[in-house]
């Protein structure tokens, strides 16, 4: 199989990488790679620390279990590269080669294509919520961060609990409302129609508790920038070119990434046969969220990262 070398840059940052993990206490390296490397030698250099791999693209997942190196296989969608150092971040967890307590040395491309050139410390307890609360803060967006929260919140336990025992996807359209009622239909009666403002609020915990309730009915609950339910069981009937959505999602994922490019919505899915939360932007996936145990921790960040 062909491999790509490691240039100078490129094992200058892995020894530093090392380096960083020894003074960290780090019990792994974590590298994303875009390009089959030669991993055995990257193994080499990193020794004396455990190093897994996460990919996306298939051939270089093949090159990865070649060289018998721990592999996070991750989604084939297009995302942003935060969204994908989140990701491996949780399947590491899931897959058990990693612990929620653990601190890692992440290695990963922000501007380079065939070599790595940047490196992160994270511990993992801290930043896991904290990855997600910054990501986002970075969607440029009109919906503001406090509706987003709610709405993502909601999904992740609507995702993790269910109703009565039975798994429930959804879908939730939030911002620029007034285009995408004119997008949507009704599909079922609307629950919320006829209701004051003040019992539609999304802030208020006996609205979230009746959202969860109605969770299961078709189509989507659309909510405005400020936190106020539209409407529920709204078919959406945007179309959009140019999406690229990974195999095995299906009509609701579709609806929510087209209802994206086609307005300045964020949508926001949740599978009903897997839990997952996708939040869409623009057509693209900017955020995925596997169910966890526990509720999400929101954290301020003060510093805006790096674009990537
Ligand atoms: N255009 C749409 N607008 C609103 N809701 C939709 C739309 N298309 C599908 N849905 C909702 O998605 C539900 C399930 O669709 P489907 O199983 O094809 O989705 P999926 O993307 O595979 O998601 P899941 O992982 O939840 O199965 C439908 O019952 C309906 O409630």
């Amino acid at each position: 199989m062909k491999r790509k070398k490691l240039n100078q840059q490129f094992e200058n940052v892995l020894k530093s990488a090392r380096r960083l993990a020894d003074l960290e206490s780090a019990t792994a390296i974590i590298v994303l790679a875009d390009v089959a490397f030669n991993f055995k030698t990257m193994k080499k250099m990193l020794r004396g620390i455990r190093l897994i791999v996460a990919a996306e693209e298939p051939h270089v997942q093949e090159a990865v279990k070649a060289d018998e190196i721990s592999l996070i296989s991750l989604e084939h969608e297009p995302q942003t590269r935060g969204t994908q150092v989140s990701q491996m971040l949780l399947e590491a967890i899931a897959d058990e080669l990693l612990q929620s307590g653990d601190v890692v040395v992440a290695v990963y491309s922000s501007y380079e294509k065939d070599s790595c050139d940047t490196i992160s410390v994270i511990r993992l307890a801290e930043q896991l919520a904290k990855l997600t609360s910054r990501d986002l803060q970075r969607l440029e967006t009109q919906v503001p961060l406090e509706t987003l929260r709610i709405v993502v919140d909601l999904a992740c336990e609507i995702g993790r609990e269910g109703r009565e025992g039975k798994s429930v996807g959804t879908l939730f359209v939030v911002g620029n409302h007034r285009k995408v009622m004119s997008l949507s239909q009704e599909q079922v009666h609307d629950p919320f129609r006829g209701y004051a403002r003040s019992e539609r609020l999304i802030r208020s915990p006996r609205v979230r508790e009746s959202i969860k309730e109605l969770a299961q009915i078709d189509g989507a609950f659309i909510i405005s920038a400020d936190g106020v339910v539209q409407a529920a069981g709204r078919h959406l009937r945007a179309s959009a070119d140019d999406i690229v959505l990974s195999k095995g999602l299906g009509s609701r994922h579709w609806a929510s990434a087209e209802i994206s490019k086609a307005t300045d919505a964020i949508a926001v899915a949740v599978s009903e046969s897997t839990g997952t939360v996708r939040v869409f932007q623009d057509g693209k996936v900017v955020l995925r969220i596997e169910p966890m145990n526990s509720n999400m921790k929101w954290t301020d960040f003060e510093t805006e990262p790096p674009e990537t």
